[in-house]
């Protein structure tokens, strides 16, 4: 029997609070985040990431320091490689944080692989995730001159495990909130710039399209949601609407929220801060009358065997989710 590796990609986090400006700068001097050209890039990424640092650092000391997004990836991986049993191996590549791509190439060489996987925790498809990380595999493979057949998924916004997961946990929130009213479901992405989305990246549509699934899943005809989008940073317009503004709305109009991490599959800085802490305060002094936030995914049984699907069936994964909505996933697509 062959072996086959699997790789999760991710965003990684900074493990303590040193290594949160190296990671801002890692992120920041992405080609996929910053387009400007070289040395501007760099130059541009030590500025924002030395501004950006004291404010990412106070997020990061609320969660002990650290983010918790290696761990719970790990915790992934070991679920999925036991769903997928003998022949298999997961591995994580990281992309602004260790395990950095180039070390994961390494690894996936030194286990003597015959084919590649590559799974990015990004159910829907940006140019500045999931782009950004095949990208990052394709250019250190040709590095470490591994050459193997490997296989892409590009996204997979609607996948049936995802969605099944989702629902079973939105429905445990509203059944929550509903004590208090009839509840409001928010699904909050993490947003992108404006900019990104009329070069033509297809993200905010995956997003709809997840919510839509998770929607008609969850059983309840006259639901009341809609999507929002989180975790806005630096001057450039963002697209909308801000989860700030929804929870605004729903404090005037007195509905219980559910709020539901669309776009993360692991719990980090932007669940555990962004929506247990901040988020939670706002709701209270709009007199919001419960504000319930639903986990992640995670290691969600169904999730987890949702991946090893699109393991197995690789090619399910852009049918269903790119041209679904008549337009290409854009990672073949030169930059
Ligand atoms: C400035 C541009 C950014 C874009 C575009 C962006 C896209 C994007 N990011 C995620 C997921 C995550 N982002 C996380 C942290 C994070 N993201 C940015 C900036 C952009 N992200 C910054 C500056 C940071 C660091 C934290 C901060 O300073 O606020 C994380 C959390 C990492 C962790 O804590 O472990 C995730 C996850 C997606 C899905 C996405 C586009 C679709
Ligand atoms: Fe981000
Ligand atoms: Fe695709």
């Amino acid at each position: 029997m062959g072996k086959t590796a699997v790789v999760l990609f991710n965003m990684g986090g900074p493990d303590s609070l040193e290594a949160v400006e190296p990671f801002l700068f890692n992120l920041f001097n992405d080609k996929a985040i910053i387009g400007a050209p070289w040395p501007i890039r760099p130059l541009l990424a030590k500025l924002i990431s030395s501004r950006r640092a004291p404010v990412a650092k106070e997020i990061y000391r609320q969660i002990g320091g650290a983010s918790p997004i290696l761990r719970e990836t790990k915790a992934q991986a070991s679920a999925l490689e036991f769903a997928l049993g003998e022949g298999f191996k997961v591995f994580v590549a990281m992309r602004y944080w260790h395990p950095f791509t180039a070390e994961t190439v390494a690894a996936v060489k030194a286990w003597g692989a015959d084919r590649v996987v590559l799974l990015p925790l990004y159910p829907q498809f940006s140019t500045t995730t999931n782009r950004s990380s095949l990208r990052a595999w394709a250019a250190q493979a040709a590095k470490a001159k591994l050459n193997l057949p490997t296989e892409s998924i590009c996204c997979y916004p609607a996948q049936a495990g995802l969605i099944a997961a989702m629902a079973e946990l939105v429905r445990a929130g509203l059944s929550k909130a509903s004590a208090h009213g009839r509840p409001r479901v928010l699904f909050s992405a993490h947003g992108l710039p404006q900019g990104v989305v009329d070069r033509g990246d297809p993200y905010p549509m995956h997003v709809e399209m997840t919510a839509r699934a998770v929607v008609s899943a969850s059983g309840l005809d006259d639901l009341d949601w809609g999507v929002c989008y989180q975790s806005r940073v630096g001057p450039l317009k963002w697209i909308g609407p801000a989860t700030e503004d929804e929870l605004a709305r729903a404090g005037a109009d007195k509905v219980p929220v559910v709020v539901v991490p669309i776009a993360f599959v692991s719990e980090h800085s932007e669940t555990l801060v962004e929506l247990d802490i901040e988020y939670r305060h706002r709701a209270g002094s709009l007199g919001i009358p419960a504000y319930i936030r639903v986990p992640t995914v995670s290691a969600h049984p169904a999730f987890i065997e949702g991946l090893a699907e699109l393991v197995r069936n690789p090619a399910q994964a852009h049918g269903r989710a790119c041209s679904a909505i008549g337009r290409s996933c854009l990672w073949k697509e030169e930059p």
